[in-house]
């Protein structure tokens, strides 16, 4: 792994059900490093569930409260950092993401339905998942591309193939 001056040893991003959180937990085992993710950052924060934050506070409030939990990790956390897909929305995101080892996890949008429809609520994606799905990844590849050091394909990978990838490039 190359050395880094400070911050987390890779920093994920991608679209909902790409695997960040999934990948990036498997990651931290694998280096032997703690994870962290930031939507469960701005749960332990707020006592409330993501789905709970949209719905009671905003996307707004939401986003400002994982905008901060970004920075907060950033400047902390030693290990593997998964962020929640939109977060890279945020432009100061954008600033304090660049120098950090950003791996970009694409996923093509059938994959991403599909493991979507696994796994627990996302808030933006509850009416007409597939459409949503499609509009953010193509309103946000530009700059999950722009940001990625590392940029690893998912579809028809076992996550435990993906971490390798990523070891291998880091
Ligand atoms: N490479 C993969 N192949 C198959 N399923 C996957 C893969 N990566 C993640 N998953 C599954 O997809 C769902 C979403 O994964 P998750 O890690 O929560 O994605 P993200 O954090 O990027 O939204 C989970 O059910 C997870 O088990
Ligand atoms: O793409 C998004 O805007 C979101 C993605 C989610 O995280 P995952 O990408 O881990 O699903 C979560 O932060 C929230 O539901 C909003
Ligand atoms: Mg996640």
């Amino acid at each position: 792994m190359q050395s880094a001056s400070q911050g987390p040893a890779a920093v994920l991003i991608g679209p909902p059900g790409s695997g960040k959180s999934t990948v990036g937990r498997l990651l931290a085992d694998r280096l032997g490093l703690p994870f962290r993710d930031t939507d469960a950052d701005v749960e332990a924060v707020t006592g409330k569930t993501v789905s709970d934050v949209f719905v009671e506070d905003g996307e707004e409030r939401f986003r400002e409260l994982e905008a901060q939990a970004v920075r907060d990790a950033l400047e902390t956390h030693p290990g593997v950092l998964a962020l929640g897909g939109g977060a890279i929305m945020h432009e100061h995101t954008q600033k304090l993401l660049s120098g950090h080892r950003v791996v970009y996890l694409q996923v093509g949008l059938d994959q991403a339905v599909k493991r979507v429809g696994l796994a627990s609520a996302r808030p933006l994606l509850v009416l007409n998942p597939r459409s949503r799905l499609r509009q953010l990844m193509e309103q946000r590849r530009p700059i999950y591309e722009g940001l990625a050091a590392i940029t690893v394909a998912t579809d028809g990978r076992e996550p435990e193939d993906v971490v390798t990838e990523i070891e291998g490039a880091l």
